[in-house]
Formats: C-alpha cells, sequence, structure tokens
C-alpha cells in the first residue's frame, strides 16, 4: 500500500510505502506500483499509532463492562493499536493459568496487545514470570477496584523479584492511611476527591520511589493526578503517566458528571489539572495513558460512595489531544511522542511508536481540521458513555495495525473494522 502527500507531526509532507507487517519506505516520490492499494492523504495528519499503556478490557469475569472485542475496536476508532491490559479482572492476573486464560480472551482483540502481571498475597511469581507479561503492575498500593491493594512487605518483594526479572514495576500510588475519613460525612461528588487526598498520592509516588531505589528497579508512576507526583518520579530518574481526564477535567466538573466523574486517583483542583497539563507540555510528564476502565451507566448510578470507580477513554485520548493541537495548546509532535514513541521506549517495543522504515506499520491518519462532538452514544465501548460528552475531538479516519486496516471510517460516516488478528506485542 502506498499512503500518498501524508503530513507527519513535524510538518514534512511524505509519501509511505507500507509492505507487509512493516513501513518499506518514506520518500517525496514514491509511485504505485502495478496493483498497489494507494492512500490519498494530501492535508492528512499520519502518525504512529498509539500505544495505550494502561486499560481495563475487563475480561475474564466482567464481560457486561468491555469485552476484548469491544475495547479493541473502541481502541481502533480512537487511532490506538497496542493496549496494555491490567490485571484486576476475574480472576485476577496473578500466576500462569490465570494469564493464559486471559490470553485466550486477548484472541478477540483487532488491535496487538499486551498482559500486565498482578500481585496480591495468593500471587505465584514463579508461574507468572514463565509467562509472556509485558509489565508488572498495576501493582495497587491502596484498594481501587478489584480491591487488590497491597502491604508494603509484599510490594518490596515483587519489586525485587521484578528487578531480578528485569520486568518493570508499574504502580498505582495511593496511601489509604492519608485518605481523609472525615470527608465521608457528606454524600457530595466533590467528597470523592477529599477523601482520596492529593497528599496520599505524593506519599505513595515516595514510598514506591524508595523501593524501587533499592533494587535498582524500574519504576513507571500509573496515572498521576497531581504535579507534586509527577515532580518526584521525573526528579528521581523513574518514568510516569496521566490520564486524559486528569488533563481535561477537575473538581469543578462534578456538577455535570456525578458519579461520572468518580474514578481513582480523583479529579482535581482545577489548578492541579493545569499544572498536569504543563507538564505535560514541558516533558516532565512522559506519556498519556487513558486508564481505561469501563462500568456500566447502571452500575454507576448510585451514591458516591456506592458508585464503582473509573471511566472509559481509550477511544478518546488522542481525539482530545489532536483537539488540544489543533488549538495550538501542544505540538503535534508532542502528540506523537506522548502517545507512541515515549511508550515505545518506556516499555521497550524496538518495533513500534515510529512512523519510519523498518517499524511496524501501525499508524493512524486523522483530517486535523476534522474537530466533532464527543457523543458516547457514538463510541464503541460496551459500557455506552463517556466523561467527555459534549467536548470537542479529531477522530481518525483510518487506523492500522502491521499493515492491515482495522478501522476505516467513508464519507458519510459509517464505521468499519479489521478482524481479530492482534498479537501480543512480548511475543
Ligand atoms: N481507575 C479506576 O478508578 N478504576 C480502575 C482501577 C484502577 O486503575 O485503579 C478499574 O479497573 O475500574
Ligand atoms: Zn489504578
Ligand atoms: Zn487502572
Amino acid at each position: 500500500m502506498l499512503i500518498e502527500n501524508a503530513t507527519l507531526a513535524d510538518g514534512r509532507v511524505r509519501d509511505v510505502r507500507v509492505d507487509g507487517d512493516r513501513i518499506a519506505d518514506i520518500a517525496t516520490d514514491l509511485s504505485p506500483s502495478a496493483n498497489e492499494a494507494v492512500v490519498d492523504a494530501t492535508d492528512k495528519l499520519l502518525l504512529p499509532g498509539a500505544i495505550d499503556a494502561h486499560v481495563h478490557f475487563r475480561q475474564p469475569g466482567y464481560g457486561h463492562k468491555e469485552t476484548w472485542e469491544t475495547g479493541s475496536k473502541s481502541a481502533a476508532a480512537g487511532g490506538v493499536t497496542t493496549v496494555v491490559d491490567q490485571p484486576n479482572t476475574s480472576p485476577p492476573t496473578v500466576s500462569g493459568d490465570a494469564f493464559d486464560e486471559k490470553a485466550d480472551f486477548a484472541q478477540q482483540s483487532i488491535i496487538d496487545w499486551g498482559i500486565n502481571g498482578g500481585v496480591t498475597a495468593e500471587w505465584d511469581p514463579d508461574s507468572l514470570f514463565a509467562k509472556p507479561l509485558f509489565a508488572l503492575g498495576e501493582v495497587f498500593l491502596a484498594d481501587s477496584t478489584g480491591n487488590m491493594g497491597i502491604e508494603a512487605d509484599l510490594f518490596a518483594d515483587a519489586v525485587a523479584r521484578a528487578a531480578e526479572e528485569d520486568v518493570v514495576v508499574t504502580v498505582h500510588a495511593e496511601d489509604a492511611t492519608l485518605f481523609d475519613e472525615s470527608a465521608k460525612e457528606t454524600d457530595d461528588y466533590d467528597a470523592w476527591s477529599a477523601y482520596r487526598a492529593a497528599e496520599a498520592e505524593a506519599a505513595a509516588v515516595e514510598r514506591a520511589l524508595e523501593v524501587g531505589g533499592d533494587s535498582a528497579a524500574q519504576i513507571h508512576i500509573a496515572h498521576t493526578s497531581t504535579p507534586e507526583g509527577a515532580d518526584l518520579a521525573h526528579d528521581a530518574g523513574a518514568s510516569c503517566e496521566v490520564t486524559p481526564h486528569h488533563l481535561f477535567l477537575s473538581r469543578e466538573d462534578y456538577d455535570d458528571l456525578g458519579t461520572k466523574g468518580r474514578m481513582n486517583p480523583p479529579l482535581r483542583s482545577e489548578e492541579r489539572r493545569a499544572g498536569m497539563f504543563e507538564r505535560l507540555v514541558d516533558g516532565t510528564i512522559d506519556i498519556v495513558a487513558t486508564d481505561h476502565a469501563p462500568h456500566t451507566a447502571e452500575e454507576k448510578d448510585a451514591s458516591i460512595w456506592d458508585a464503582p470507580s473509573g471511566v472509559p477513554g481509550v477511544e478518546t485520548m488522542l481525539p482530545l489531544l489532536l483537539e488540544a493541537a489543533r488549538e495550538d495548546r501542544l505540538s503535534y509532535e508532542r502528540v506523537r511522542d506522548v502517545t507512541a514513541a515515549n511508550v515505545a521506549e518506556v516499555f521497550d517495543l524496538p518495533q513500534k511508536g515510529h512512523v519510519k522504515a523498518g517499524y511496524d506499520a501501525d499508524l493512524t491518519l486523522v483530517d486535523p481540521e476534522a474537530s466533532r462532538e464527543i457523543r458516547g452514544d457514538e463510541l464503541h465501548s460496551n459500557c455506552g458513555w463517556t466523561p467527555f460528552e459534549g467536548r470537542r475531538g479529531v477522530f481518525p479516519e483510518l487506523t492500522m495495525v502491521r499493515g492491515d486496516v482495522v478501522y476505516e471510517r467513508d464519507a458519510d460516516g459509517t464505521d468499519s473494522f479489521g478482524d481479530a488478528d492482534g498479537q501480543n506485542v512480548r511475543g
């Protein structure tokens, strides 16, 4: 296939030839050979497919919230070509057998994938590390969905073992001893943010970095929600994520969101949100990952203390960032780096994350001016809603994984999807 006249993130206009799984050639003057399919990409932006290092696709156990089929379609329609699934499924992914059970479900994925191993008191590290794991994590320092919070000693043992195995450890960093119990006196939505206080994140990030330093493990802090947490990670030489919801939503949005704004770590003040966006732009924060954590609207329809934590996001990450780039709030190169190149570097994916000859042809094509309103009922997740309802996004029109078109939106807005040919990126 020849993609003609594509604009790359740095503004260069190039022809891109895809041959089999790989990008074969990038130049200014390629002409189609006989029978070669041609995509006219004039005035379109060609980006490396996004690598979302943090999703919860819910199978095994909770297919009513999301399945690998619906989750991967939602990802593809949002320009995401690789996802990494987290361990709080049923059974939790804490043994070799549980890994295999999840990998069977992942055969339904239309995009590439990785599976993280989790840590609980019942985990079986020997059988788990024998599998082609993506990383260890998210390791829960406090309870979240699935109640997989662990004790300090077990965390230290798990980090030491991961260092021996040369596997990255991703950490859900909140310290439950610093949660503000007095916040429980009201049923206001905002009480969730008051309860899971910002200080609880910084304290847990510090502990994770200390434990990581002791055993020379590679620590990656998942979903940092505070400038304090991100700065601690960055200054210690660790990598960290931010989610789209911590970049684009704050405590001021609870009035609109209700319990749909409940997640862990919680939404923060408008000032902290702006601080996270600044750190995304200036390079303090390495990557954006969605923490795509779907629950049904019915499940979310409860009091702030009873509703499950988590919001979907895999389909809207790149569209929201591209909208911010369209408004000149960050550069297209930065969008490319935080969604693809940096993720490939942090997690050692040498074939992915770049529009360059020799790399996997994981690509997404967008009209950078085609901004539209985000509507939950037009998205492809099983959960059917989005916390970004009514905001604007720039959605892809074509997504490709290793040279196969997995998503295409035609001129009248009809979506089509590819087959379930996704592969484990750890082989
Ligand atoms: N973020 C959330 O609020 N929920 C996640 C779990 C997690 O990432 O902590 C979920 O799986 O529902
Ligand atoms: Zn988490
Ligand atoms: Zn998560």
